[in-house]
Parts: structure tokens; C-alpha cells; sequence
């Protein structure tokens, strides 16, 4: 297992606001092995989508150094694919052809229709939507729709899979069913994930390591924790495991001691 698949080197990110420069992140130094799950979690505009907007390649650091693989990221690309809250489906088209249409965006140049078409059809199996595979987004529930945004990412077979809090519109009961599908899906696949959450159990349950980030302006990793609870993990048999009661008391100390949400200073 590479050490340094990902390699987030002194990155900064300002933006320019009508008062001059808001920065918001400074000196972050991560690098992430193949295969490993990480969450980024922090304070609500600590700068966790920024970050991973960043490695998703959709906006360019103002400083420091982004890689993955070896090669500087320069723009968003089909090796890391990108799942965020809103699942940004098409409404006119069905499960099935939003999947398609990634798959052929990155396939379609090289492969017959047929291999295309297995793919997407794979991509949805994976995520349970078989049945589902002909319906429009509005016959859907939220945490379908979520699933079809997930099957879209994977079908890519992208190196990186990167989620911006991807089950954080959804009631309780869909969200651990959906953490358990993402835990059964990323054992399989071997993904390396970076995904933000609001959620300590979540990143718990689904993290090899926990990056605990600082409160902006000028936020930066805080802490990271290596959550060493062995895999596969299985949600009920940890809610009563002391372990895993220790990494969420550690969180949970980062987030309301150590960082104590101070009064909000959003970019003016
Ligand atoms: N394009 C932009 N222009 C100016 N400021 C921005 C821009 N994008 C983000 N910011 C600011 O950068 C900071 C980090 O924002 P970001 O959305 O990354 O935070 P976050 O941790 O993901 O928040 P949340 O948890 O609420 O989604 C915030 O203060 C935000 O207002």
C-alpha cells in the first residue's frame, strides 16, 4: 500500500472578498494511502469542502501542492470522482441513463455501447438500484437518488472516490443503512475515500483516520486520529465497544474543548 497516494503539501487557499483576501485554509500537509478511508471534519466553515474541492480538482489552490498518483492535480478529472449532498441528478433522464452518461464520458471513446451498458448496470447493482434502474429522479427517495449519485461515481472507476457530506440531507435510518452499503461497497472496491462530515459517529464507524480540522480564517489540520477498530465493522457491536467510545470522546473533546465554535466569521 503506497504511502502518499494523495499528497497535500503546504496547501493554502485565500479568496478574494470586497475587503481584500479571506483565507481560508493555510498550511495543510496530508497525504493519504490507496485504499484508506478518510473523513475531514471540523466546524461549519472551517474550509472541510474547500479542501476537498481542492483534491477534487474544481477549484486550484492559491497555495502549496496538490497530488495524486504523482501527478499534480491541474482540474477535476474521472480518476477521482466527486459525490456531493445535493446528488446533482438529471431530472429528465432515468437512473440508468444518468449513470450512462458518466460511463460513456469516460469510456465511450474506447468500449462497444454493450460494455457500457454492463457498466452502468454493474454501478447500479452495486448500490442496489436494479429495480430502480428505469425510474426518474423525482420517483425516488432522497436516499436513492443519493445511492444513483454514488453508482455515477463508481461506474467511473475513478482511483479516488471524494464525498461532500453525501448523507447529509437524509433521515437517520437511511443515512446508517447507506453508511453500511459505503462500508460494504469501499470493501470491495478497495476505494481510497475522502469524504467531509458534520457526523462524529459516522466518521467513527467509516474512517481509517479522522482529520480534525481547525476554525477558519486561516484553518488548518488540527489533529488526526487512526481509528484502529478492525473491519468489517458492524454498527450495533460498536455502539457498546470502549474503543470506539474513546475515539468519539476524542472528537467529540477536538470539537467542543479544544475548538470551541467560536462566534461565526464567515468571509465578509
Ligand atoms: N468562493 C468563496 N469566496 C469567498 N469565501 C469563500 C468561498 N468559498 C468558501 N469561502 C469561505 O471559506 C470558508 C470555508 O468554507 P467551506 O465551505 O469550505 O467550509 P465547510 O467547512 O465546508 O463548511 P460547512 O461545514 O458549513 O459546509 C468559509 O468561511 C467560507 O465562507
Amino acid at each position: 500500500m503506497s504511502d502518499k497516494f494523495i499528497e497535500i503539501q503546504n496547501a493554502e487557499m485565500s479568496f478574494p472578498v470586497k475587503k481584500g483576501t479571506f483565507q481560508a485554509l493555510v498550511n495543510v500537509n496530508l497525504n493519504v494511502r490507496k485504499g484508506e478511508f478518510i473523513t475531514l471534519i471540523g466546524h461549519s466553515g472551517c474550509g472541510k469542502s474547500t479542501l476537498l474541492n481542492m483534491i477534487a480538482g474544481l477549484t486550484t489552490a492559491t497555495g502549496g501542492m496538490l497530488l495524486c498518483a504523482n501527478r499534480e492535480i491541474s482540474g477535476p478529472s474521472p480518476e477521482r470522482g466527486v459525490v456531493f449532498q445535493n446528488h446533482s441528478l438529471l431530472p429528465w433522464l432515468t437512473c440508468h441513463e444518468n449513470v450512462y452518461l458518466a460511463v460513456e464520458r469516460v469510456f465511450g471513446a474506447v468500449e462497444p455501447k454493450a460494455r457500457l451498458q454492463e457498466r452502468t448496470r454493474t454501478a447500479l447493482a452495486m448500490v442496489g438500484l436494479t429495480h430502480a434502474e428505469h425510474k426518474r429522479p423525482h420517483e425516488i427517495s432522497g436516499g436513492m437518488k443519493q445511492r444513483v449519485g454514488i453508482a455515477r461515481a463508481l461506474s467511473m472507476e475513478p482511483k479516488v472516490l471524494l464525498m461532500d457530506e453525501p448523507f447529509g440531507a437524509l433521515d437517520a435510518l437511511t443515512r446508517a443503512h447507506l453508511q453500511d452499503e459505503l462500508l460494504k461497497i469501499v470493501a470491495n472496491t478497495q476505494s481510497t475515500v475522502v469524504m467531509v462530515t458534520h457526523d462524529v459517529d459516522e466518521a467513527v464507524l467509516l474512517s481509517d483516520r479522522i482529520v480534525m480540522m481547525t476554525n477558519g480564517p486561516s484553518a488548518t489540520i488540527g489533529e488526526i486520529l487512526s481509528v484502529r477498530l478492525p473491519r468489517p465493522r458492524e454498527r450495533v457491536a460498536l455502539a457498546a465497544d470502549p474503543l470506539y467510545m474513546e475515539y468519539r470522546t476524542s472528537v467529540l473533546e477536538f470539537l467542543y474543548h479544544r475548538q470551541a465554535r467560536p462566534v461565526a466569521k464567515e468571509a465578509a
